[in-house]
Protein backbone atom coordinates (compact mmCIF):
# COMPACT_ATOMS: atom_id res chain seq x y z
CA UNK A 1 0.00 0.00 0.00
CA UNK A 2 2.47 2.30 -0.60
CA UNK A 3 1.92 6.20 -1.23
CA UNK A 4 2.12 7.43 -4.47
CA UNK A 5 1.34 10.64 -6.56
CA UNK A 6 -1.80 10.18 -8.78
CA UNK A 7 -1.84 11.09 -12.62
CA UNK A 8 -3.84 13.06 -13.78
CA UNK A 9 -7.42 11.12 -14.42
CA UNK A 10 -10.63 11.02 -16.56
CA UNK A 11 -13.04 8.25 -14.63
CA UNK A 12 -15.15 6.93 -17.35
CA UNK A 13 -18.45 6.14 -15.04
CA UNK A 14 -20.65 3.75 -16.23
CA UNK A 15 -23.85 3.39 -15.00
CA UNK A 16 -23.47 7.18 -14.06
CA UNK A 17 -26.68 7.73 -13.16
CA UNK A 18 -27.47 4.14 -11.27
CA UNK A 19 -27.58 4.00 -7.38
CA UNK A 20 -24.57 3.24 -6.30
CA UNK A 21 -22.93 5.96 -8.41
CA UNK A 22 -25.49 8.45 -6.74
CA UNK A 23 -24.96 7.38 -3.16
CA UNK A 24 -21.10 6.36 -3.16
CA UNK A 25 -19.04 7.22 -6.30
CA UNK A 26 -20.11 10.67 -7.24
CA UNK A 27 -20.08 12.00 -3.70
CA UNK A 28 -16.67 10.08 -3.06
CA UNK A 29 -15.08 11.52 -6.18
CA UNK A 30 -16.14 14.81 -4.92
CA UNK A 31 -14.49 14.15 -1.72
CA UNK A 32 -11.40 12.91 -3.45
CA UNK A 33 -11.03 16.37 -5.59
CA UNK A 34 -12.10 18.56 -2.38
CA UNK A 35 -9.29 16.57 -0.26
CA UNK A 36 -7.05 17.17 -3.16
CA UNK A 37 -5.98 13.25 -3.28
CA UNK A 38 -7.39 13.53 -6.93
CA UNK A 39 -7.17 17.49 -7.46
CA UNK A 40 -6.14 16.24 -11.74
CA UNK A 41 -10.11 14.63 -12.03
CA UNK A 42 -12.26 14.49 -14.39
CA UNK A 43 -15.53 12.75 -14.91
CA UNK A 44 -17.19 11.40 -18.09
CA UNK A 45 -20.25 9.78 -17.32
CA UNK A 46 -22.66 7.29 -19.29
CA UNK A 47 -25.91 5.20 -18.95
CA UNK A 48 -29.04 4.66 -21.10
CA UNK A 49 -30.37 7.81 -19.77
CA UNK A 50 -31.09 10.10 -22.08
CA UNK A 51 -29.35 13.29 -19.84
CA UNK A 52 -27.43 16.18 -21.34
CA UNK A 53 -24.69 17.16 -19.53
CA UNK A 54 -26.23 19.87 -17.13
CA UNK A 55 -28.86 17.59 -16.19
CA UNK A 56 -26.12 14.91 -15.31
CA UNK A 57 -24.95 17.60 -13.27
CA UNK A 58 -27.95 18.58 -11.65
CA UNK A 59 -28.34 14.81 -10.62
CA UNK A 60 -24.79 14.77 -9.35
CA UNK A 61 -25.35 17.61 -7.27
CA UNK A 62 -28.68 16.41 -5.94
CA UNK A 63 -27.39 13.18 -5.53
CA UNK A 64 -24.22 14.50 -3.46
CA UNK A 65 -26.91 16.92 -1.25
CA UNK A 66 -28.71 13.86 -0.30
CA UNK A 67 -25.82 11.32 0.48
CA UNK A 68 -22.22 13.29 1.13
CA UNK A 69 -21.56 12.81 4.70
CA UNK A 70 -19.65 15.85 4.44
CA UNK A 71 -20.64 20.01 4.01
CA UNK A 72 -21.13 21.11 0.78
CA UNK A 73 -18.66 24.17 -0.13
CA UNK A 74 -20.95 25.86 -2.94
CA UNK A 75 -17.71 26.85 -4.52
CA UNK A 76 -16.02 24.14 -4.79
CA UNK A 77 -19.28 22.00 -6.08
CA UNK A 78 -18.84 24.78 -9.05
CA UNK A 79 -15.41 24.09 -9.82
CA UNK A 80 -16.24 19.96 -9.47
CA UNK A 81 -18.86 20.43 -11.41
CA UNK A 82 -16.91 22.14 -14.65
CA UNK A 83 -15.19 18.56 -14.39
CA UNK A 84 -18.53 16.63 -15.33
CA UNK A 85 -19.46 15.48 -18.67
CA UNK A 86 -22.19 13.49 -19.59
CA UNK A 87 -22.94 11.14 -22.86
CA UNK A 88 -25.70 8.86 -22.70
CA UNK A 89 -25.58 5.08 -24.19
CA UNK A 90 -27.71 5.97 -27.37
CA UNK A 91 -24.67 8.44 -28.74
CA UNK A 92 -22.44 5.21 -29.20
CA UNK A 93 -18.58 4.86 -28.26
CA UNK A 94 -17.36 7.63 -30.84
CA UNK A 95 -19.49 9.97 -29.17
CA UNK A 96 -18.16 8.60 -25.75
CA UNK A 97 -14.20 8.62 -26.99
CA UNK A 98 -14.60 11.71 -28.66
CA UNK A 99 -15.60 13.31 -24.97
CA UNK A 100 -13.07 11.26 -23.23
CA UNK A 101 -10.37 12.97 -25.08
CA UNK A 102 -11.55 16.36 -24.34
CA UNK A 103 -12.14 15.50 -20.92
CA UNK A 104 -8.28 15.01 -21.40
CA UNK A 105 -7.23 17.89 -23.25
CA UNK A 106 -8.27 19.95 -20.22
CA UNK A 107 -5.93 18.11 -17.85
CA UNK A 108 -2.04 18.92 -17.53
CA UNK A 109 0.76 16.82 -19.04
CA UNK A 110 -0.34 13.87 -21.19
CA UNK A 111 0.44 10.80 -19.46
CA UNK A 112 -3.56 10.94 -18.55
CA UNK A 113 -4.78 8.13 -16.95
CA UNK A 114 -8.65 6.59 -18.19
CA UNK A 115 -10.65 5.14 -14.95
CA UNK A 116 -13.13 3.20 -16.56
CA UNK A 117 -15.74 2.26 -13.23
CA UNK A 118 -18.52 -0.26 -14.76
CA UNK A 119 -21.18 0.65 -12.28
CA UNK A 120 -23.44 -1.65 -14.04
CA UNK A 121 -25.77 -4.56 -13.68
CA UNK A 122 -23.70 -7.72 -14.65
CA UNK A 123 -25.59 -8.29 -17.99
CA UNK A 124 -24.13 -4.84 -19.20
CA UNK A 125 -20.82 -5.07 -17.75
CA UNK A 126 -19.34 -6.79 -21.37
CA UNK A 127 -21.24 -4.81 -23.52
CA UNK A 128 -19.42 -1.58 -21.65
CA UNK A 129 -16.42 -3.29 -22.39
CA UNK A 130 -16.98 -3.89 -25.42
CA UNK A 131 -17.81 0.11 -26.10
CA UNK A 132 -14.52 0.93 -24.71
CA UNK A 133 -12.85 -1.38 -26.96
CA UNK A 134 -14.73 0.45 -29.77
CA UNK A 135 -14.22 4.25 -28.58
CA UNK A 136 -10.50 3.20 -29.16
CA UNK A 137 -10.16 3.99 -24.63
CA UNK A 138 -8.10 1.11 -23.65
CA UNK A 139 -4.78 2.58 -23.67
CA UNK A 140 -3.99 4.55 -20.32
CA UNK A 141 -6.66 2.67 -18.92
CA UNK A 142 -7.77 0.71 -16.14
CA UNK A 143 -11.20 -0.57 -15.64
CA UNK A 144 -12.61 -1.29 -12.07
CA UNK A 145 -15.74 -3.94 -12.14
CA UNK A 146 -18.39 -4.43 -9.51
CA UNK A 147 -19.18 -7.77 -8.63
CA UNK A 148 -20.76 -10.33 -8.95
CA UNK A 149 -17.56 -11.45 -11.05
CA UNK A 150 -19.62 -14.62 -12.37
CA UNK A 151 -22.74 -16.88 -10.67
CA UNK A 152 -20.51 -19.80 -10.93
CA UNK A 153 -17.31 -21.48 -11.65
CA UNK A 154 -17.89 -21.78 -15.52
CA UNK A 155 -19.29 -18.26 -15.67
CA UNK A 156 -16.37 -16.66 -13.68
CA UNK A 157 -14.22 -18.16 -16.14
CA UNK A 158 -15.74 -17.37 -18.98
CA UNK A 159 -15.94 -13.37 -17.80
CA UNK A 160 -12.63 -13.08 -16.80
CA UNK A 161 -11.07 -14.84 -20.38
CA UNK A 162 -13.40 -12.25 -21.93
CA UNK A 163 -12.03 -9.50 -19.99
CA UNK A 164 -9.06 -10.55 -20.78
CA UNK A 165 -9.55 -10.21 -24.69
CA UNK A 166 -9.64 -6.49 -23.95
CA UNK A 167 -7.82 -5.84 -20.86
CA UNK A 168 -4.72 -7.36 -19.44
CA UNK A 169 -4.58 -8.62 -15.23
CA UNK A 170 -2.95 -6.30 -14.09
CA UNK A 171 -5.56 -3.07 -15.46
CA UNK A 172 -8.41 -4.95 -13.77
CA UNK A 173 -9.35 -3.79 -10.32
CA UNK A 174 -12.00 -6.33 -9.22
CA UNK A 175 -13.76 -4.31 -6.39
CA UNK A 176 -14.85 -5.33 -2.99
CA UNK A 177 -15.84 -2.68 -0.70
CA UNK A 178 -15.48 -4.42 2.45
CA UNK A 179 -11.89 -4.43 1.71
CA UNK A 180 -11.98 -0.56 1.20
CA UNK A 181 -13.83 -0.42 4.96
CA UNK A 182 -10.88 1.15 6.81
CA UNK A 183 -11.37 -1.49 9.52
CA UNK A 184 -10.86 -4.26 7.27
CA UNK A 185 -7.35 -2.93 6.15
CA UNK A 186 -6.25 -2.55 10.34
CA UNK A 187 -6.88 -6.12 10.67
CA UNK A 188 -3.29 -6.31 8.66
CA UNK A 189 -2.07 -3.75 10.98
CA UNK A 190 -3.42 -5.37 14.06
CA UNK A 191 -1.96 -8.50 12.83
CA UNK A 192 1.51 -7.66 11.31
CA UNK A 193 2.42 -4.71 13.10
CA UNK A 194 2.71 -6.07 16.96
CA UNK A 195 4.53 -8.90 18.52
CA UNK A 196 1.67 -9.82 20.68
CA UNK A 197 -1.10 -11.31 18.77
CA UNK A 198 0.50 -13.05 15.85
CA UNK A 199 2.35 -15.41 17.46
CA UNK A 200 -1.11 -17.03 19.08
CA UNK A 201 -2.89 -16.89 15.91
CA UNK A 202 -3.15 -20.20 15.05
CA UNK A 203 -5.16 -23.68 15.65
CA UNK A 204 -2.90 -24.53 18.99
CA UNK A 205 -4.77 -21.22 20.20
CA UNK A 206 -7.63 -20.40 18.86
CA UNK A 207 -10.89 -23.00 18.67
CA UNK A 208 -13.32 -20.63 16.46
CA UNK A 209 -13.51 -17.63 13.84
CA UNK A 210 -16.96 -15.71 13.26
CA UNK A 211 -17.68 -13.35 10.39
CA UNK A 212 -21.02 -12.40 11.49
CA UNK A 213 -22.66 -9.55 8.97
CA UNK A 214 -26.24 -9.40 9.70
CA UNK A 215 -28.22 -6.61 7.88
CA UNK A 216 -31.64 -5.32 8.94
CA UNK A 217 -32.69 -4.00 5.39
CA UNK A 218 -35.16 -5.71 3.48
CA UNK A 219 -35.27 -6.04 -0.30
CA UNK A 220 -38.29 -4.32 -1.20
CA UNK A 221 -36.38 -2.69 -3.56
CA UNK A 222 -33.89 -4.54 -5.35
CA UNK A 223 -36.13 -8.17 -5.73
CA UNK A 224 -35.23 -8.35 -9.06
CA UNK A 225 -31.74 -8.20 -8.76
CA UNK A 226 -32.02 -10.27 -5.78
CA UNK A 227 -33.83 -13.05 -7.13
CA UNK A 228 -30.87 -14.42 -9.24
CA UNK A 229 -28.42 -13.12 -6.77
CA UNK A 230 -29.26 -14.70 -3.05
CA UNK A 231 -27.02 -13.95 -0.36
CA UNK A 232 -24.32 -16.50 -0.59
CA UNK A 233 -23.59 -14.84 -4.25
CA UNK A 234 -24.01 -11.41 -2.87
CA UNK A 235 -22.57 -11.25 0.28
CA UNK A 236 -20.42 -14.56 0.63
CA UNK A 237 -18.17 -15.01 -2.66
CA UNK A 238 -17.35 -11.32 -2.87
CA UNK A 239 -17.12 -9.49 0.79
CA UNK A 240 -17.11 -12.24 3.65
CA UNK A 241 -14.13 -14.83 1.96
CA UNK A 242 -12.47 -11.57 1.36
CA UNK A 243 -12.48 -10.63 4.96
CA UNK A 244 -12.02 -14.40 5.76
CA UNK A 245 -8.22 -13.86 3.79
CA UNK A 246 -7.20 -11.25 5.62
CA UNK A 247 -8.31 -12.69 8.98
CA UNK A 248 -6.43 -16.28 7.61
CA UNK A 249 -3.50 -15.09 5.76
CA UNK A 250 0.29 -15.87 6.47
CA UNK A 251 2.56 -12.97 6.57
CA UNK A 252 3.22 -11.61 3.08
CA UNK A 253 6.57 -11.07 2.40
CA UNK A 254 6.76 -7.30 2.06
CA UNK A 255 3.30 -5.19 2.18
CA UNK A 256 3.17 -5.03 -1.38
CA UNK A 257 0.13 -5.71 -3.40
CA UNK A 258 1.33 -8.90 -5.61
CA UNK A 259 2.79 -10.31 -2.12
CA UNK A 260 -0.54 -9.73 -0.11
CA UNK A 261 -2.43 -10.60 -3.25
CA UNK A 262 -0.18 -14.33 -3.23
CA UNK A 263 -0.87 -14.95 0.52
CA UNK A 264 -4.49 -14.42 0.33
CA UNK A 265 -4.93 -17.18 -3.01
CA UNK A 266 -3.17 -19.12 -1.00
CA UNK A 267 -6.10 -19.10 1.89
CA UNK A 268 -8.27 -19.99 -1.35
CA UNK A 269 -6.49 -22.49 -2.41
CA UNK A 270 -6.28 -24.14 1.09
CA UNK A 271 -10.14 -24.08 1.13
CA UNK A 272 -11.94 -26.79 1.19
CA UNK A 273 -15.16 -27.18 -0.82
CA UNK A 274 -18.30 -25.89 0.87
CA UNK A 275 -20.23 -29.10 1.94
CA UNK A 276 -24.16 -28.23 1.47
CA UNK A 277 -24.76 -29.95 4.87
CA UNK A 278 -22.60 -27.46 6.79
CA UNK A 279 -24.68 -24.92 5.30
CA UNK A 280 -28.32 -23.46 6.41
CA UNK A 281 -30.35 -21.53 4.12
CA UNK A 282 -33.20 -19.20 4.93
CA UNK A 283 -35.82 -16.58 3.64
CA UNK A 284 -38.03 -14.51 6.04
CA UNK A 285 -41.37 -14.51 5.99
CA UNK A 286 -42.62 -11.68 3.60
CA UNK A 287 -39.80 -12.04 1.39
CA UNK A 288 -42.33 -13.76 -1.87
CA UNK A 289 -44.57 -10.57 -1.20
CA UNK A 290 -41.59 -8.14 -2.22
CA UNK A 291 -41.89 -6.94 -6.13
CA UNK A 292 -39.81 -8.41 -8.40
CA UNK A 293 -39.84 -11.78 -6.43
CA UNK A 294 -41.34 -14.87 -7.50
CA UNK A 295 -44.29 -16.67 -5.87
CA UNK A 296 -42.38 -19.73 -4.92
CA UNK A 297 -38.92 -18.24 -5.00
CA UNK A 298 -35.97 -20.22 -3.12
CA UNK A 299 -33.56 -17.73 -3.61
CA UNK A 300 -31.87 -17.30 0.06
CA UNK A 301 -32.07 -13.88 2.03
CA UNK A 302 -29.75 -15.64 4.90
CA UNK A 303 -26.72 -18.13 4.87
CA UNK A 304 -24.76 -19.39 7.43
CA UNK A 305 -22.32 -21.88 7.07
CA UNK A 306 -18.85 -23.57 8.64
CA UNK A 307 -15.71 -23.53 6.24
CA UNK A 308 -12.41 -25.33 6.80
CA UNK A 309 -8.80 -23.90 5.89
CA UNK A 310 -6.64 -26.65 5.11
CA UNK A 311 -3.61 -25.71 6.11
CA UNK A 312 -0.40 -26.13 9.01
CA UNK A 313 -2.17 -22.94 10.67
CA UNK A 314 -5.58 -23.35 10.66
CA UNK A 315 -6.20 -27.16 10.19
CA UNK A 316 -9.55 -28.48 12.41
CA UNK A 317 -10.66 -24.82 13.03
CA UNK A 318 -14.26 -23.49 11.83
CA UNK A 319 -14.99 -20.80 10.56
CA UNK A 320 -18.81 -19.99 11.11
CA UNK A 321 -19.87 -17.03 7.80
CA UNK A 322 -23.23 -15.78 8.03
CA UNK A 323 -25.08 -12.77 6.70
CA UNK A 324 -29.19 -12.14 6.01
CA UNK A 325 -31.45 -9.58 5.30
CA UNK A 326 -34.40 -8.41 7.79
CA UNK A 327 -31.91 -9.62 10.80
CA UNK A 328 -32.83 -8.20 14.38
CA UNK A 329 -29.49 -6.06 14.22
CA UNK A 330 -27.14 -4.48 11.78
CA UNK A 331 -23.50 -5.36 12.65
CA UNK A 332 -20.19 -6.67 10.80
CA UNK A 333 -18.04 -8.62 13.50
CA UNK A 334 -14.88 -10.81 13.12
CA UNK A 335 -15.07 -12.68 16.63
CA UNK A 336 -11.89 -14.58 17.17
CA UNK A 337 -12.40 -17.55 19.99
CA UNK A 338 -9.41 -18.55 21.95
CA UNK A 339 -9.09 -21.95 23.42
CA UNK A 340 -10.12 -22.62 26.95
CA UNK A 341 -7.24 -23.39 29.69
CA UNK A 342 -6.65 -27.22 30.25
CA UNK A 343 -7.68 -27.01 33.48
CA UNK A 344 -9.62 -24.86 36.13
CA UNK A 345 -8.61 -24.57 39.35
CA UNK A 346 -11.19 -22.46 40.01
CA UNK A 347 -14.17 -23.79 42.62
CA UNK A 348 -17.72 -23.96 40.87
CA UNK A 349 -19.84 -21.46 40.56
CA UNK A 350 -17.00 -18.96 40.72
CA UNK A 351 -17.93 -18.36 37.76
CA UNK A 352 -15.01 -19.14 35.05
CA UNK A 353 -16.27 -19.52 31.85
CA UNK A 354 -20.21 -19.14 32.11
CA UNK A 355 -19.36 -16.30 29.78
CA UNK A 356 -17.77 -17.99 27.08
CA UNK A 357 -14.20 -18.21 25.99
CA UNK A 358 -11.95 -15.31 25.97
CA UNK A 359 -12.82 -13.60 22.78
CA UNK A 360 -10.76 -10.91 20.02
CA UNK A 361 -13.40 -9.04 18.43
CA UNK A 362 -13.68 -6.48 15.37
CA UNK A 363 -16.33 -4.18 14.80
CA UNK A 364 -16.17 -3.46 10.70
CA UNK A 365 -18.55 -0.90 11.35
CA UNK A 366 -18.08 2.80 9.80
CA UNK A 367 -17.08 3.62 13.79
CA UNK A 368 -14.84 1.12 14.19
CA UNK A 369 -13.70 -0.62 17.26
CA UNK A 370 -12.22 -3.29 18.68
CA UNK A 371 -12.51 -5.55 22.06
CA UNK A 372 -10.46 -7.96 24.06
CA UNK A 373 -12.45 -9.99 26.36
CA UNK A 374 -11.05 -11.93 28.97
CA UNK A 375 -12.06 -13.37 32.89
CA UNK A 376 -11.12 -11.16 36.08
CA UNK A 377 -11.93 -11.69 39.50
CA UNK A 378 -14.57 -9.35 40.88
CA UNK A 379 -13.34 -6.90 44.24
CA UNK A 380 -14.10 -7.93 47.36
CA UNK A 381 -13.78 -11.10 48.89
CA UNK A 382 -13.67 -14.86 47.65
CA UNK A 383 -12.90 -15.87 43.87
CA UNK A 384 -15.82 -14.97 42.03
CA UNK A 385 -15.21 -14.51 38.36
CA UNK A 386 -16.60 -11.94 35.90
CA UNK A 387 -16.27 -11.24 31.95
CA UNK A 388 -14.20 -8.00 31.40
CA UNK A 389 -12.62 -6.20 28.29
CA UNK A 390 -10.24 -4.22 27.07
CA UNK A 391 -11.79 -1.80 24.35
CA UNK A 392 -10.73 1.08 21.94
CA UNK A 393 -12.87 2.52 19.71
CA UNK A 394 -11.40 4.55 16.85
CA UNK A 395 -14.03 7.44 17.05
CA UNK A 396 -12.38 8.23 20.42
CA UNK A 397 -9.17 9.29 18.79
CA UNK A 398 -8.32 12.24 17.05
CA UNK A 399 -8.11 10.30 13.96
CA UNK A 400 -11.68 9.58 13.21
CA UNK A 401 -12.06 12.27 10.56
CA UNK A 402 -9.18 11.13 8.36
CA UNK A 403 -11.32 7.91 7.68
CA UNK A 404 -11.91 7.44 3.68
CA UNK A 405 -15.00 6.25 2.87
CA UNK A 406 -14.62 2.11 1.41
CA UNK A 407 -15.36 3.29 -2.67
CA UNK A 408 -13.16 6.77 -2.08
CA UNK A 409 -10.41 4.31 -0.70
CA UNK A 410 -10.75 2.05 -3.77
CA UNK A 411 -11.08 4.63 -6.40
CA UNK A 412 -8.19 6.53 -4.94
CA UNK A 413 -5.92 3.03 -4.97
CA UNK A 414 -6.78 2.31 -8.33
CA UNK A 415 -5.66 5.57 -9.73
CA UNK A 416 -2.83 4.95 -8.06
CA UNK A 417 -2.61 1.47 -9.71
CA UNK A 418 -2.63 -0.59 -6.26
CA UNK A 419 -4.19 -3.92 -6.67
CA UNK A 420 -3.65 -4.84 -2.61
CA UNK A 421 -7.56 -3.99 -1.78
CA UNK A 422 -8.93 -5.68 -5.21
CA UNK A 423 -9.06 -9.63 -6.33
CA UNK A 424 -7.15 -11.28 -8.45
CA UNK A 425 -8.92 -13.57 -11.45
CA UNK A 426 -7.34 -16.59 -10.03
CA UNK A 427 -8.87 -15.71 -6.62
CA UNK A 428 -12.22 -15.07 -7.85
CA UNK A 429 -12.24 -18.43 -9.75
CA UNK A 430 -11.07 -20.46 -6.64
CA UNK A 431 -13.75 -18.96 -4.63
CA UNK A 432 -16.34 -20.36 -7.19
CA UNK A 433 -14.42 -23.49 -7.61
CA UNK A 434 -14.94 -24.40 -3.84
CA UNK A 435 -18.32 -23.30 -3.87
CA UNK A 436 -19.57 -25.67 -6.46
CA UNK A 437 -20.40 -28.27 -4.07
CA UNK A 438 -23.03 -26.03 -2.47
CA UNK A 439 -24.60 -24.45 -5.82
CA UNK A 440 -25.10 -28.04 -7.40
CA UNK A 441 -26.52 -29.46 -4.18
CA UNK A 442 -27.87 -26.25 -2.46
CA UNK A 443 -30.10 -27.12 0.85
CA UNK A 444 -33.78 -26.28 1.57
CA UNK A 445 -34.52 -22.84 2.50
CA UNK A 446 -36.12 -22.61 6.18
CA UNK A 447 -38.19 -20.00 6.56
CA UNK A 448 -37.16 -17.33 9.45
CA UNK A 449 -39.29 -14.43 11.02
CA UNK A 450 -37.80 -10.93 10.64
CA UNK A 451 -36.03 -9.37 13.07
CA UNK A 452 -34.16 -12.68 14.32
CA UNK A 453 -30.87 -14.44 13.91
CA UNK A 454 -32.02 -16.60 11.04
CA UNK A 455 -33.33 -20.13 11.22
CA UNK A 456 -33.13 -22.23 14.25
CA UNK A 457 -30.80 -24.59 12.62
CA UNK A 458 -28.05 -22.21 12.84
CA UNK A 459 -27.57 -23.11 16.55
CA UNK A 460 -26.75 -27.15 15.21
CA UNK A 461 -24.50 -25.11 12.92
CA UNK A 462 -22.22 -24.05 15.29
CA UNK A 463 -22.58 -26.29 18.15
CA UNK A 464 -20.70 -26.85 20.59
CA UNK A 465 -19.88 -23.41 20.72
CA UNK A 466 -22.41 -20.19 20.27
CA UNK A 467 -22.74 -17.14 17.96
CA UNK A 468 -21.06 -14.19 19.60
CA UNK A 469 -24.42 -12.03 18.35
CA UNK A 470 -26.19 -11.12 20.11
CA UNK A 471 -23.78 -9.84 22.01
CA UNK A 472 -24.10 -10.79 25.64
CA UNK A 473 -22.81 -7.56 27.29
CA UNK A 474 -22.98 -4.14 24.78
CA UNK A 475 -20.13 -2.31 23.70
CA UNK A 476 -18.79 -0.03 26.24
CA UNK A 477 -20.18 3.30 26.11
CA UNK A 478 -17.54 5.91 26.05
CA UNK A 479 -19.44 7.43 29.67
CA UNK A 480 -21.39 4.64 31.41
CA UNK A 481 -23.30 5.49 34.13
CA UNK A 482 -21.34 3.02 36.85
CA UNK A 483 -24.38 2.15 38.85
CA UNK A 484 -24.27 -0.18 42.22
CA UNK A 485 -24.33 -3.68 40.90
CA UNK A 486 -21.54 -2.27 37.85
CA UNK A 487 -18.56 -4.49 37.73
CA UNK A 488 -15.05 -2.96 37.26
CA UNK A 489 -15.18 -2.71 33.86
CA UNK A 490 -18.69 0.04 33.98
CA UNK A 491 -21.00 -2.69 33.03
CA UNK A 492 -20.24 -2.87 29.35
CA UNK A 493 -18.17 -5.64 28.08
CA UNK A 494 -18.17 -7.57 24.80
N1 LIG B 1 -26.14 -0.27 -5.16
C1 LIG B 1 -25.25 -0.74 -4.27
O1 LIG B 1 -25.27 -0.42 -3.08
C2 LIG B 1 -24.20 -1.69 -4.69
C3 LIG B 1 -24.04 -2.03 -6.02
N2 LIG B 1 -23.04 -2.87 -6.39
C4 LIG B 1 -22.84 -3.24 -7.77
O2 LIG B 1 -22.76 -2.06 -8.57
C5 LIG B 1 -23.32 -2.31 -9.87
C6 LIG B 1 -24.40 -1.28 -10.13
O3 LIG B 1 -25.40 -1.42 -9.14
P1 LIG B 1 -26.54 -0.33 -8.93
O4 LIG B 1 -26.00 1.04 -9.05
O5 LIG B 1 -27.23 -0.72 -7.67
O6 LIG B 1 -27.52 -0.64 -10.16
P2 LIG B 1 -28.61 0.31 -10.81
O7 LIG B 1 -29.54 -0.57 -11.55
O8 LIG B 1 -29.16 1.28 -9.82
O9 LIG B 1 -27.78 1.19 -11.84
C7 LIG B 1 -27.22 0.65 -12.98
C8 LIG B 1 -26.81 1.76 -13.92
O10 LIG B 1 -26.31 1.15 -15.09
C9 LIG B 1 -27.00 1.68 -16.21
N3 LIG B 1 -27.06 0.65 -17.22
C10 LIG B 1 -27.83 -0.45 -17.25
N4 LIG B 1 -27.57 -1.17 -18.36
C11 LIG B 1 -26.63 -0.49 -19.03
C12 LIG B 1 -25.95 -0.72 -20.25
N5 LIG B 1 -26.23 -1.78 -21.02
N6 LIG B 1 -25.03 0.19 -20.65
C13 LIG B 1 -24.75 1.29 -19.90
N7 LIG B 1 -25.38 1.55 -18.73
C14 LIG B 1 -26.28 0.66 -18.31
C15 LIG B 1 -28.33 2.10 -15.68
O11 LIG B 1 -28.92 3.07 -16.53
P3 LIG B 1 -30.49 3.39 -16.35
O12 LIG B 1 -30.63 4.04 -14.99
O13 LIG B 1 -30.78 4.33 -17.44
O14 LIG B 1 -31.19 2.07 -16.44
C16 LIG B 1 -27.92 2.69 -14.35
O15 LIG B 1 -27.39 3.99 -14.52
C17 LIG B 1 -23.84 -3.75 -9.84
O16 LIG B 1 -22.85 -4.59 -10.39
C18 LIG B 1 -24.00 -4.04 -8.35
O17 LIG B 1 -23.84 -5.42 -8.07
C19 LIG B 1 -22.14 -3.34 -5.47
C20 LIG B 1 -22.24 -3.01 -4.15
C21 LIG B 1 -23.28 -2.20 -3.65
O1 LIG C 1 -22.47 -5.45 -1.74
C1 LIG C 1 -23.39 -5.42 -0.96
O2 LIG C 1 -23.18 -4.90 0.26
C2 LIG C 1 -24.26 -4.38 1.00
C3 LIG C 1 -23.75 -4.21 2.43
O3 LIG C 1 -22.68 -3.29 2.41
P1 LIG C 1 -22.47 -2.27 3.60
O4 LIG C 1 -21.23 -1.55 3.25
O5 LIG C 1 -23.69 -1.39 3.64
O6 LIG C 1 -22.36 -3.11 4.82
C4 LIG C 1 -25.46 -5.30 0.95
O7 LIG C 1 -26.56 -4.69 1.58
C5 LIG C 1 -25.81 -5.57 -0.50
O8 LIG C 1 -26.87 -6.53 -0.57
C6 LIG C 1 -24.63 -6.14 -1.23
O9 LIG C 1 -24.94 -6.18 -2.63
Amino acid sequence: MSEQTTAPTTVILFGATGDLAKRKLIPGMLHLFQSKLLDDLRVVGTSLDELSPDEFRKLAHTAIREFSTRELDEDEWHEFAQRLDFVPNSAGPKALGDAVRAAEAQLPGDTELRLHYLSVPPKAALSAIQTIGEADLVDRSRIVMEKPFGTDYASAVELNRRVHEVFREEQVFRIDHFLGKEPAQNILAFRFANGLFEPIWHRNNIAHVQIDVPETLGLSTRGDFYENTGAYRDMVVTHLFQILAFTAMEPPTSLEPAAISREKNKVFESMQPIQPNDVVRGQYLGYLDEPGVAPDSDTETFVALKCYIDNWRWAGVPFFLRTGKRMAEGARIISIAFNEPPQSMFPPGSGVGDHGPDHLTFDLADKARMSLSFYGKRPGPGMKLDKLSMQFAMQDTTWAGAVLEAYERLIYDAVRGDHTLFTSAEGVERLWEVSQPLLDNPPVVRPYAPDTYGPNQIHQLVAPHTWRLPFERKWRDKNPDPGPQSPIEGGARP
